[in-house]
């Protein structure tokens, strides 16, 4: 594995929120505004950042695009904190080749679902390792393998472990299904040294759970690191009594994050304090309706998330 200024930070800790990406009113890329979105979760104390996920919009964007905003981040963050590019693609071929481009460019890992398509199109097990054998592959930098609902697919912890084992370049897993702390509980006690990184996700909903089951890392929505960290920094402390009050704390934000509002979320608390001008979805997505926007803002200045403030 080659010695590159991110391989020193590993293990990766710590919250590394989904970036959004920026579109200005009329849909098209905002890569100023993508840049400031970038400098607020930084500011905001993310350990690391994550673009072109889901809550990226990933499926609206097209490969030139991708791209663009792709080297935008990665070269303006400049190393300040590791950046994991997703590469999530059907064709193992296409994923290999994104993922090459993304070690290229500087990114510290590469994100990626198992392969699917829509409802229905499916690979058996055999073709899932297969397809990572091919990625694992390609890159020397870490994968993380994102176990979450939206791929249909299920991985079971035995496939996770034997994927930890075989290839040595898998090493950071994030569980976003139901259950997510057994599961992680399981991985960790079935993979061992294997799994480098047992990650949350899912806007952090099963946060304290998944930090009792070993959880090191932490991938939410892009709105509040801030109050993330609140969280993250006593538990990795040993402070869970003071993590737990932080939890309650956040919890309304996050839940209404999680149930009301989606990848949206994090766009209305940052152009409600400033960091970019529009938080424009990509058509068909459809904007938030003004009283749930409402909601989540009542709900982010209570806790005095920093968004609200960093551009003013
Ligand atoms: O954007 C994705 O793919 C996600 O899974 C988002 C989630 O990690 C935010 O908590």
């Amino acid at each position: 594995m080659p010695v590159t200024p991110h391989n020193a930070q590993r293990p990766y800790r710590g919250v590394f929120p989904v970036a959004p990406t920026i579109f200005d009113e009329r849909g098209e890329l905002d890569l100023e505004g993508q840049r400031r979105c970038i400098d607020f979760m930084i500011d905001a104390g993310s350990n690391g950042i994550c673009i072109l996920a889901n809550f990226s919009e990933q499926f609206v964007l097209t490969d030139a695009e991708r791209e663009s905003v792709m080297h935008a981040v990665l070269e303006h963050v400049a190393g300040r904190v590791p950046v994991i590019v997703t590469t999530t693609h059907f064709s193992s071929a296409v994923c290999a080749a994104r993922s090459k481009q993304a070690e290229a460019a500087g990114a510290a890992m590469v994100m990626v679902m198992p392969p699917y398509h829509g409802a229905t199109f499916r690979v058996p097990e055999k073709g899932i390792v297969e397809f990572f054998r091919v990625l694992s592959g390609a890159i020397n930098i870490p994968i993380m393998i994102q176990d979450a609902p939206v791929a249909g697919t299920p991985l079971s912890v035995e496939l996770l472990a034997r994927l930890a084992r075989d290839f040595s370049n898998i090493r950071y897993f994030k569980i976003e299904v139901a259950g997510a702390a057994s599961k992680l509980r399981s991985l960790i006690e079935a993979g061992g040294k294997d799994i480098e990184g047992p990650w949350d996700g899912e806007e952090a909903i099963t946060l304290m759970a998944d930090l009792d089951a070993g959880a090191t890392g932490a991938m939410t929505g892009g709105g509040y690191p801030d109050g993330i960290r609140q969280i993250i920094d006593p538990y990795f402390a040993g402070d869970r009594e003071k993590a737990k009050a932080a939890y309650e704390r956040w919890l309304p934000l996050i839940n209404y994050e999680n149930r009301q509002c989606g990848l949206i979320a994090c766009k209305a608390m940052m152009q409600a304090g400033g960091v970019i001008k529009s938080d424009a979805v990509r058509h068909p997505l459809q904007p938030l309706h003004p009283a749930t926007k409402a909601g989540l803002l009542e709900l982010a200045k209570e806790r005095d998330a920093l968004a609200l403030r960093w551009g003013k």
